[in-house]
């Protein structure tokens, strides 16, 4: 059956992808992170996002980060693959790639770097959906690619019939409710945006897709679950209480600290590539300061949502 708007719920992780020390991919540190993801309580993996490090791998390795995903989640959960290349030609073949891999779906990035119109984001999105054989996920994250889609521009997406979902990585939230109202009925809107999760929730979002749960999916999923029963006031408490680790991982070019806090926290995923670079010892100072306390949270028993 392919991936529903209905199959878009919940914490998607946003995977780091892990390296060996001589730089390729990590198969046995990729199985254990899913496992670790997964006894978290995702319901979803993003590979090859922009905290997989999608520009900096060959079409290769993308392929084979997915297949190895894939395998490792075994059917338990769908796995979404990012395709953030920053035009049609190379999306189209990462598309067809990711098929191969056996992803369910693909998060699809608005091109970037010759910056469509609105109608040609529009056109895009519906020439891969016609090219490509599998469901897609509207990626907009404008803090990098300087380009979002209006209200106007998703709602005659979804009527298209090219997205089943989308995710939300930006700021606005006034902007953020017109998409909710336009096609918050229709398709799956997904937050991007770790201090904004709960609030996106609240307005009717049906997950996430974030990169810190890739070392805190029992947290997030908590999160989730008091936001869904209703409980805002704690599902916020409870996110604030990691904000001065998202002040840290994102200080500096998502996934450097990231890569650092897993490996503090026993999930080695080796290094970044260039041309970003480890994290500053300021970073790891703040990093050694704030985990222990998260590391303890992650390991406790949280009470029940509702
Ligand atoms: O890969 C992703 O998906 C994400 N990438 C963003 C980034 O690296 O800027 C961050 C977001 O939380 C998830």
């Amino acid at each position: 059956m392919p991936l529903s708007p209905s199959d878009l719920t919940g914490v998607f992780p946003a995977m780091v992808t892990p390296f060996t020390a001589d730089g390729t991919i990590d198969r046995p540190a990729v199985k254990t992170l899913v496992d670790h993801l997964l006894a978290g309580g995702a319901t979803g993996l993003v590979p090859i996002g922009g905290t997989g490090e999608y520009t900096a791998l060959t079409p290769a390795e993308r392929k084979e980060m997915v297949a190895v995903t894939v395998e490792a989640a075994a059917g338990r959960v769908p796995v979404v693959a990012g395709v953030l290349s920053p035009g049609y030609g190379e999306a189209k073949l990462a598309g067809d790639d990711m098929k191969a891999a056996g992803a369910d779906a693909v998060m699809l990035l608005t091109p970037f770097y010759a910056l469509g119109t609105q109608e040609g984001v529009r056109r895009y999105f519906q020439a891969f959906r016609s090219d490509v054989d599998l469901p897609i996920v509207f990626y907009e994250i404008p803090a990098r690619t300087n380009i979002s889609a209006k209200a106007d521009t998703l709602q005659a997406i979804v009527e298209d019939g090219s997205i089943i979902g989308m995710k939300y990585s930006n700021y606005d939230l006034v902007e953020f409710i017109k998409v909710m109202n336009r096609v918050g009925d229709k398709v799956a809107v997904m937050s991007g945006e770790e201090p904004l999760f709960a609030t996106h929730l609240s307005l009717g979002a049906t997950g996430g897709v974030l990169a810190t749960s890739n070392i805190y999916p029992r947290i997030w999923t908590h999160i989730f679950e008091l936001a869904k029963a209703g409980n805002l006031t704690e599902a916020v408490a409870m996110q604030n209480r990691l904000e001065p680790l998202f002040a840290a991982i994102f200080g500096e070019a998502n996934p450097g600290p990231l890569k650092r806090a897993m490996k503090m926290a026993g999930l080695d995923a080796g290094e970044v590539r260039l041309p970003l670079l480890p994290p500053s010892a300021e970073t790891v100072d703040k990093l050694e300061a704030i985990m222990p306390m998260l590391d303890d949270l992650e390991a406790a028993p949280l009470a029940k949502a509702g």
